[in-house]
């Protein structure tokens, strides 16, 4: 599916009519990776969006979405573009945040199997090993059950995902692969997917992430 049929598809809106995401500003840091799949999502969702590729675009935002893509490249772009601090000043300071996949690995405190230098920004109190699923496994797809998202499952798409091997005592488990591997993490504002959601049309995990956007507003 295509970042405009993402865009185009029309998403219920709750009960009482208005979208989860009205009024809200929200970003998708726009370095490298699957910028425009968060972008449709969450317009979809009623928020306004920004792209983040500079410090002042961040100051516009209260919450921000990382995207699947290379985490390595993105952690070289976000010193490069002069972004690695103020981001990093902003989830200490309690902004929500989603990063999926590469984003996930951006969020994690520690990170194992990284490239040579690799940082991550941190602030989920979680380890989490970079393209854990091996060869024969790169890419796949599954249907996971993922509770405080509903009855309903996720359908879930990994490509060259991570998997997260510890967390601490504040992080929430949302959900695990059937042979028990960790692949959805939330802490407090915080919320992290091994997966991508944004290309199979799964709005959920969005509209967690624009319903903590806006509890802290
Ligand atoms: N789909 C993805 O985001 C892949 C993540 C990538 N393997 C990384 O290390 O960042």
């Amino acid at each position: 599916m295509s970042a405009h049929d993402l865009g185009a598809a029309p998403v219920d809106a709750p009960a009482g009519g208005v979208p989860v995401g009205a009024g809200l500003r929200v970003g998708v840091l726009a370095l490298q990776g699957d910028v425009r799949e968060h972008a449709a999502v969450l317009t979809a969702l009623g928020a306004e969006v920004v792209l983040v590729r500079r410090a002042s675009e961040l100051d516009a935002v209260s919450g921000l979405v990382l995207p699947g893509g290379e985490s390595s490249v993105m952690d070289k772009l976000t010193r490069r573009f002069g972004l690695r601090e103020p981001l990093r000043e902003r989830i200490a300071a309690g902004m929500p945040v989603y990063g999926t996949c590469a984003g996930l690995i951006l969020l994690a405190d520690r990170l194992l199997d990284g490239i040579a230098g690799q940082q991550t920004l941190g602030g989920l109190d979680a380890t989490v090993r970079r393209n854990a699923f091996g060869a024969q496994n790169e890419s796949f797809e599954t249907r996971l059950a993922v509770p405080v998202l509903g009855a309903e499952p996720v359908a879930a798409t990994f490509i060259r995902a991570p998997e997260v091997v510890e967390v601490g005592a504040g992080v929430e488990v949302l959900a695990r692969l059937a042979d028990g591997r960790i692949v959805a993490v939330e802490q407090g504002p915080l919320l992290g997917t091994a997966f991508h959601p944004e290309v199979d049309g799964e709005t959920r995990f969005h509209a967690r992430f624009l319903e903590r956007v806006r509890a802290a507003a």
